[in-house]
């Protein structure tokens, strides 16, 4: 039996990154940097004018000789005493000295007329960057703004961790689709988890998982954990010793080594964590949702989030207001609903349901010494 806090740092530590690639920026998104990104074209990427005006030259009045927009190409260029109106974003022709906004601007007929500007309003190529500028670290989640400034800078491909591929067995004879038409045959439940995995297989930075039931049978289950492929086997249910529970002997029999065998938490205690031989993960789940829920959070998200290069997110804690029974052997972990820095007991949890989490914002993780007021670790919901 693993401290919950000594299983929690295990699956954030014990993988290494998945090994870093050269990944297309148009598939880089959501990936984490494996090296510094650095600039390969200034932005902005040329001279061009800031604002919708006259482009001049010289001391006016202008005679203004045509017009230029966003886009446009061609070259051109101005003498001294005359103007083009410009478009915000158009290339500023040659030998221009200022960008006259409109409203700053008297036209008559050809010939347009101003009091000496203030400012150029000129956007000069490279004032924001310039080449090999670093642009993000190593170790940064590729985020949808930091893709879109690498795109904006040049860049066409970064050094990057791919993203953990994990498959999802779902496990029990009683378990049937999440969208199964109701009502459902005697004994059956809708399957609770796959959703809940694929949110937290996103946020860990993780591919959207693959997804397969399995028959409580355990050559049925020891092959689709071959099957499985990818870096991570995510097993719900068969976690603990009842009959049809077959994931401990179908994992001894593949030659895993446990890392986690049991976590000294309420819920959650029989979830688990082995490295097979050729290198994949598996990560047990308990059955029962909201203990299912604990372990994903425990082990899988972290695991995943470790695998994909995240560097770990700083903890975060708060104080947590309510009641709840610590367990007095390990760590009580209950729903909370977070409001004005304070964290408060959502009530009714049971290991079998998912209401109470359903209505929190966040798990909250609580040593055998706590009382209402003390700190908790908070685990954001999916
Ligand atoms: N003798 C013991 N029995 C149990 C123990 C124990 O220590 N000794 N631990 C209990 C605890 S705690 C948990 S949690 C469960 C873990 O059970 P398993 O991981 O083996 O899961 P199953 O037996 O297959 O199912 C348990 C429960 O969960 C429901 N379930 C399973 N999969 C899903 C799913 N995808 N969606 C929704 N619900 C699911 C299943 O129908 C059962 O009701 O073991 C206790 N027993
Ligand atoms: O992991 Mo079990 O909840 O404690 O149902």
């Amino acid at each position: 039996m693993t401290t919950w806090a000594a299983a929690h740092a295990l699956a954030s530590s014990e993988p290494r990154p998945r090994p870093a690639r050269l990944v297309p920026l148009c598939a880089a998104g959501g990936l984490v940097t494996a090296a510094e990104v650095r600039a390969v074209l200034p932005v902005p990427a040329f001279d061009s004018a800031a604002m919708d005006g006259y482009a001049v030259a010289g001391p006016g009045p202008w005679a203004v000789t045509g017009r230029r927009l966003a886009g446009s190409a061609a070259g051109c260029s101005l003498a001294g005493g005359t103007a083009v109106e410009i478009a915000t974003g158009a290339l500023l022709p040659a030998g221009c000295d200022a960008v006259l906004p409109y409203e700053d601007c008297e036209r008559h007929g050809d010939t347009v007329s101003a009091p000496p500007p203030a400012r150029d309003h000129i956007r000069r190529a490279g004032e924001d960057v310039r080449p090999g500028d670093p642009l993000l670290p190593g170790g940064r989640a590729l985020t949808a703004v930091a893709v879109a400034a690498l795109a904006q800078a040049g860049v066409g491909e970064v050094l990057a961790h791919p993203a953990p591929a994990l498959t999802t067995l779902v496990t029990g004879d009683e378990v049937v689709h999440r969208d199964a038409p109701g009502p459902l045959g005697p004994g059956q439940v809708r399957d609770a988890f796959s959703g809940v995995i694929a949110a937290l297989a996103a946020r860990a930075g993780a591919a959207p998982p693959a997804h397969r039931h399995v028959r409580d049978d355990p050559g049925a289950l020891a092959a689709a954990i071959g099957a499985a492929g990818g870096d991570v086997v995510a097993v719900t249910g068969a976690s603990s010793r009842g009959a049809a529970d077959h994931l401990r002997a179908v994992l001894d029999w593949l030659g895993a080594r446990w890392l986690v065998d049991g976590v000294a938490c309420r819920p959650g205690h029989p979830q688990g964590l082995a490295a097979l031989p050729d290198g994949r993960w598996v990560v047990s789940l308990p059955g029962n949702p909201f203990a299912g829920l604990v372990a994903a959070l425990t082990l899988l998200e972290p695991l995943l989030a470790r695998l994909a290069g995240r560097p770990a997110a700083p903890a975060r804690t708060a104080p947590v207001h309510g009641e709840a029974k610590p367990f007095p052997a390990g760590t009580r972990i209950v729903p909370v609903a977070l409001a004005g820095g304070r964290a408060v007991v959502v009530p009714g949890a049971r290991p079998a349901g998912l209401r109470a989490a359903a209505a929190a914002d966040a798990l909250a993780v609580l040593d055998a010494t706590w009382r209402s007021g003390g700190d908790g670790l908070l685990l954001a919901l999916p």
